[in-house]
């Protein structure tokens, strides 16, 4: 059938796009168009199959994918639909069923409900080291990380802790094997799951139930998983019941391109697919329409080394292109220093040419960043670092969220040990100690322990007062969710109440409220809402939107009043949606609560009325500035009054913004807290910005015209882990594959010839890495890389002699400018007298004209020149100083780095004033007074 859908298509893409029944293992090359098959599939089974759009689901990896699949078939269709397809990832998928079924893993009422919490990184160290603690092990002797990553591994294995201890072969594993056991029971205890449970549970879930199951696949008749060669055992399962009985279901990957075996993802699900699927159809998408010849040919020769792989012949029409650029520098802060002095080239000439011009730099570990960072800080490039220190990472963040998963699920043992004295409300070590026994002992979580203490007065007087405060606050959060309080609030400001407001219902299914899916098969009936208890003396004096008044140690709500069940307040945490206005409409579906809340419009808070109508709960922005007030926490970070507190602060607003953001995108305290947790990494990563930082791991998907691949060195990249083993080798090679093939138009690769490691002094020289030698000599162009030098009061001698080397042109290209060129500002190591009479010695062998100031500005400012280059001294990123510190000849003075030392020499004035020093340990050296940081003595 000819469809507008296939036009552009070549043979393969078409027969991707139409083979739309029975099973599908699309291998697709880098770059060959696999998210244009899957996005034009998808519009293909709607508009030409006529299939309903929430009949689709897609899953992928990274949120950013899902996002971008969404707008990439709303564009295709030329218009949104009411109805679109479900595209979520792994997790978020998970997360829909699960808050919807997990009730359904019940046993006789015993099991999660779906208010359960979602424990991050960070909770589960919690719950690891007090597992470490109630077991008598030094967490010197048996890390948590160490612990939790074996635990990780054997979820993702799907081995339970009884499985895990019979096959343990050490009594390291045996510990390991009870951490996990208690690890799983306080989860359980605490409602909630970690993200490898999130896939576990939907497996057991699907599995267990067939009623649950069989409404998936009556929703889902078109399964598509992307990225499938990074699929783990539980998302292999997951993929099989999803499946179902209809077996539509396509599996787009390229098993080059699996890089996540650390996350249990198994090479195998792709290779074997057509084992497990006997009348699969395959479809081989060969043409690479992102990367020139060049590129394309050295990636392939590289991965072409590995065993693991089903081969593919990738081919590009983009004939010819630039030669793939090898630069190799003395040491890391020089590899930085061309990279960023080569974008910049790249910004200016290709900013008069291409709309965008994007660049990325990429790396095997994010620690590397720091050098490229510094460097491009010092050319004044803005840049975007993908999978820094995430915002929902932050203390006081991750503070604030604690209080609201406690809002949402008040057993959850984690979020309250990290709330509960933060700000410090003197809820001492002993008192939780104490609470924490009695939850193990008894089997309840702390919040209920809390309860108990109080009713038996088990612990003192003060501790008792401080943890009522604490517990009322939290009753207090919980009971803004509740219907009545609105209209408790609105008598109390003497607003007026409608008979039709009263009855507010809740909508209670958030899968379809997220799909935005009409499916009857997911009954979307509203629930109306249990009658909520609020005591009569609820302090409405506290002002949603402005000024929160009195912190806790004044609430009202009595404590008796303050229960733990969910329905006492009213509200299904789970299933509360304070955002139902903007819900309704996103589904077609009006519902009783559709009266616009006028809490729900982007007004400035101050000029929101201070009541509202009855039926109505607080809001997700409220409730956090409720908390951050109620708490003390705000007050606590003013009362500090430093310039980090206030940014604390400010970032405390920011939640509360992206709060609003979340309110109108019709999301509840539940979706709130989901998004939080699965916030990624990768999901940082702007296509806006010019310049990207970012891992390797994180580059999987994009493409940019340029791109760096640095620290091409053995033991950084291949990371020394794998070198012994050759699974993790090839796994490293395919890292390097999907890094090369990320490039369009230019691709550069670079190395340290000598590189710090763990901070050591003394930097250590590097051998290049095998991947280097894989790239055919002929497809690289060398770019200057300075010859190899003897390096003086490093200990080591030159890497000329690496065996690399020898045999391949990587690292020994022709130095056709001449010069002995460093991308060094202050160049310490070499800068002594010896280094340079040396250095000049080497050039004059390599029959060069000997340097002047090697390593120094002016250094490079002639070398700038020497190519007719203009060079321009970079501005750098430091309080400006006159450089007239007063330090003069024979002072005393102390390096930061290389300890005491004499002056021996000032040149020049002003702000590039040099000053050598003669250091007791590390010799002469020669430095710029405004950055040496020197301290007198
Ligand atoms: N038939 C086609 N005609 C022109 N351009 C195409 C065609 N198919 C894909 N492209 C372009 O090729 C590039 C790569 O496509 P896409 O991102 O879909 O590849 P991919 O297979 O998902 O890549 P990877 O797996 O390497 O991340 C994109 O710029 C896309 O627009």
């Amino acid at each position: 059938m000819a469809s507008h859908l296939l036009n552009n298509m070549n043979t393969q893409q078409q027969d991707g796009i139409v083979t739309v029944d029975g099973p599908v293992l699309l291998l697709a090359g880098a770059g060959s168009g696999k998210t244009r098959v899957i996005t034009h599939r998808i519009a293909y089974l709607i508009e030409e199959r006529n299939v309903p759009a929430e009949q689709i689901l897609a899953v992928t990896f990274t949120n950013k994918a899902a996002k971008e699949m969404a707008e990439r078939v709303e564009k295709i269709l030329g218009h949104s639909t009411l109805a679109m397809p479900t595209l979520a990832t792994f997790h978020s998928f998970c997360v829909r069923v699960l808050r919807r079924d997990i009730e359904a893993l019940q046993v006789n009422g015993v099991g999660l409900t779906r208010s359960f919490a979602i424990y991050d990184e960070t909770d589960q160290q919690a719950v690891v080291k007090a597992a470490l603690k109630r077991l008598g092990i030094d967490d010197k002797s048996l890390k948590p990380r160490v612990a939790l990553g074996r635990i990780s591994w054997a979820k993702n294995h799907m081995i339970d802790p009884q499985e895990y201890f019979l096959a343990s072969a050490n009594p390291i594993e045996e510990k390991i094997a009870h951490i996990f056991e208690i690890y799983r029971k306080e989860l359980a205890k605490a409602n909630a799951l970690d993200f490898d449970d999130l896939l576990l549970e939907t497996v057991r879930l699907l599995k267990s139930s067939k009623e649950v199951r069989e409404r998936y696949n009556r929703r889902y008749r078109y399964v598509m998983i992307d990225e499938y060669q990074d699929t783990n055992r539980p998302q292999y399962e997951l993929m099989k019941l999803l499946a179902g009985d209809h077996g539509n279901v396509c599996v787009v990957g390229d098993e080059d391109q699996s890089i996540y075996s650390w996350r249990g993802a198994d090479i195998k699900n792709i290779l074997d697919f057509e084992k497990d699927f006997p009348n699969v159809r395959t479809i081989r998408l060969e043409q690479n329409y992102r990367s020139t010849q060049m590129i394309l040919e050295g990636a392939g020769a590289v991965v072409a080394q590995n065993t693991q792989r089903k081969g593919k012949n990738l081919w590009t029409a983009r004939e010819g292109g630039s030669l793939i650029g090898y630069y190799e520098a003395p040491d890391g802060e020089n590899e930085a220093l061309f990279i960023a002095d080569r974008i910049k080239k790249y910004l200016r000439e290709a900013g008069q040419q291409e709309e965008l011009p994007r660049c990325a730099v990429l790396y095997r570990t994010n620690s590397q960043s720091r050098l490229v960072e510094e460097a491009l800080r010092r050319y004044q490039i803005q840049y975007h670092m993908v999978g820094g220190f995430s915002f929902y990472d932050r203390s006081e963040v991750k503070d604030i969220l604690s209080y609201l998963k406690l809002v949402q699920n008040p057993h959850d043992s984690v979020a309250l040990g990290r709330s509960v004295n933060s700000p410090p409300r003197g809820i001492g070590k002993t008192t939780m100690e104490t609470l924490e026994r009695m939850a193990l002992t008894t089997g309840i979580s702390t919040w209920d322990a809390i309860a108990r203490a109080t009713e038996e007065k088990l612990l003192p007087a003060r501790a008792l007062t401080a943890l009522g405060n604490f517990r009322r606050l939290i009753e207090d959060a919980r009971a803004m969710l509740g219907p009545d309080f609105a209209a408790k609030l609105t008598e109390d400001v003497g607003g007026s109440v409608t008979e039709d407001d009263t009855d507010f219902n809740f909508v209670t299914d958030q899968v379809s409220d997220v799909d935005g899916g009409g499916d009857t098969s997911f009954d979307t009936s509203s629930e109306p809402a249990p009658e909520a208890v609020v005591d009569a003396s609820f302090d409405t004096s506290f002002n949603f939107g402005f000024d929160f008044g009195p912190s806790e140690e004044i609430s009202t709500i009595a404590a008796e009043n303050a229960t733990d069940s969910d329905a006492a307040h009213g509200i299904d945490v789970a299933s509360f949606n304070p955002f139902a206005p903007a819900l309704s409409t996103k589904r077609g579906a009006p519902a009783k609560a559709e009266k616009p809340s006028p809490l729900a419009q982007s007004e400035a808070p101050s000029e929101r009325p201070a009541f509202r109508t009855a039926g109505e709960a607080a809001t997700l922005p409220e409730l956090i500035k409720f908390l951050n007030d109620r708490s003390g926490y705000i007050r606590a970070l003013e009362d500090e009054a430093t310039p980090e507190s206030y940014s604390r602060i400010e970032n405390l607003k920011e939640l509360a913004n992206a709060a609003q953001d979340a309110q109108e995108r019709g999301e509840t305290l539940a979706d709130f807290l989901d998004h939080a947790a699965l916030v990624s990494d990768a999901d940082s990563y702007s296509a806006e910005a010019r310049v990207t930082l970012m891992t390797l791991h994180a580059a999987k998907g994009l493409e940019f015209p340029l791109v760096f691949l640095t620290g091409m060195e053995e033991g950084l990249f291949p990371h020394s882990r794998t070198i012994t083993d050759p699974t993790g080798l090839e796994e490293e090679r395919r890292l390097c594959y999907v890094g090369m093939t990320r490039a369009m138009d230019t691709l550069v690769m670079t190395r340290a010839r000598y590189r710090r490691r763990y901070g050591s002094d003394m930097p250590e020289s590097s051998m290049p890495s095998r991947f280097l030698e894989e790239v055919p000599s002929r497809l690289v162009e060398d770019l200057g890389s300075p010859p190899a030098q003897p390096q003086f009061g490093r200990g080591g001698g030159s890497d000329y002699d690496s065996p690399f080397e020898r045999r391949n042109r990587f690292g020994k290209g022709q130095d056709t400018d001449g010069g002995d060129r460093h991308y060094s500002y202050e160049d310490e190591d070499q800068s002594g007298q010896g280094g340079q009479r040396n250095n000049n010695l080497r050039a004059a062998a390599l029959g060069r004209p000997p340097q002047v100031g090697s390593g120094s500005m002016d250094n490079i400012a002639s070398f700038f020149a020497a190519r007719g280059q203009k060079f321009t001294k970079p501005k750098l990123d430091v309080p400006e100083q006159t450089g007239k510190t007063g330090l003069a000849k024979g002072a005393r003075v102390r390096h930061p780095k290389y300890g005491e030392g004499m002056i021996f020499e000032c040149e020049g004035n002003g702000e590039d004033a040099k000053i050598t020093v003669n250091f007791a340990k590390h010799g002469v050296k020669k430095l710029i007074e405004k950055f040496a940081q020197l301290e007198r003595l």
